[in-house]
């Protein structure tokens, strides 16, 4: 499913948090929203998912424009932090959110054994959240976020605090996933993740600096670092909004 943004701006209070932000994600695509801290990456992907309504501008999902309940089956969402239950086990919470999503006992059942084998966590169902580490809760949002099989999944930060390897194998699953045929948005502020993505959104103080496909984008750079397009961008007078 295609994504698109038309004019979309969100304000809190006297805070312009999304400036006019318009642009086409692909089905099939991965696409990256890649900015600062700050930069307004959540706000966007919130407007995306349908849990915050734009104040103006049009978002549309498919067929669908948001926010719309109706898509909340087909749309997977891994937060920046997870809402995972520490005093159940990996299956129990799978289980729970399994039947939030109203898939019935053997389907959920055989999702979760194919989720738990795609992020790793086959050896560890039984035991308790509390007992892993921060990578493993990581993956475990992810087989969360994916138990559905969602058309489009929207990840955020998901790799902030995970080691450079464990960063490459949840980068392998997001590859695993896209392969099937869903189209994933994350965003980032991991300059390098850009590279693993089709398309990136730079997003500067909720405006929206430069939206392409990577090699395109990274012509447009001397030495071939995205880092450059925010300097760029900087110097053009593109992000001097507060
Ligand atoms: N519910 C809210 N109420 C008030 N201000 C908000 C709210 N949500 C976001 N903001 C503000 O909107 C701006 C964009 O925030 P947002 O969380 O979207 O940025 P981000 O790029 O996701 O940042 P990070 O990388 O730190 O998660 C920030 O200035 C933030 O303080």
């Amino acid at each position: 499913m295609d994504i698109q943004l038309n004019g979309v701006s969100k304000s809190f209070g006297d805070q312009l948090a999304i400036d006019h932000v318009g642009f086409t994600i692909n089905s099939g695509d991965i696409c990256c929203l890649l900015g600062p801290s700050g930069s307004g990456k959540t706000t966007l992907i919130r407007l995306m998912i349908g849990a915050l309504a734009a104040d103006t501008g049009s978002i549309q999902i498919g067929e669908t424009i948001m926010p719309n309940m109706s898509m909340l089956h087909k749309i997977g969402f891994m937060p920046q932090n997870d809402g995972l239950y520490d005093d159940l086990s990996a299956e129990a919470n799978l289980e729970f959110f399994g039947s939030i999503y109203k898939l019935g006992k053997p389907t959920l059942q055989q999702r979760i054994t194919e989720v738990l084998t795609l992020v790793d966590l086959t050896a560890d169902r039984k035991k308790l959240v509390r007992n892993f580490s921060g990578g493993m809760k990581k993956r475990l949002s992810l087989a969360i976020a994916i138990l559905h099989q969602p058309d489009v999944l929207f990840l955020d930060e998901p790799t902030v605090g995970i080691d450079p390897i464990l960063r490459r194998q949840i980068w392998d699953q997001f590859q695993a996933i896209r392969a099937n045929g869903t189209t994933i948005i994350v965003s980032t502020h991991v300059m390098d993740e850009v590279l693993e993505c089709d398309r990136a959104a730079l997003i500067y103080n909720g405006r929206l600096i430069a939206f392409d496909t990577v090699p395109r984008l990274l012509e447009q750079t001397e030495n071939g670092r995205v880092e450059e397009l925010f300097l760029i961008a900087g110097r053009e007078g593109g992000t001097d909004h507060a």
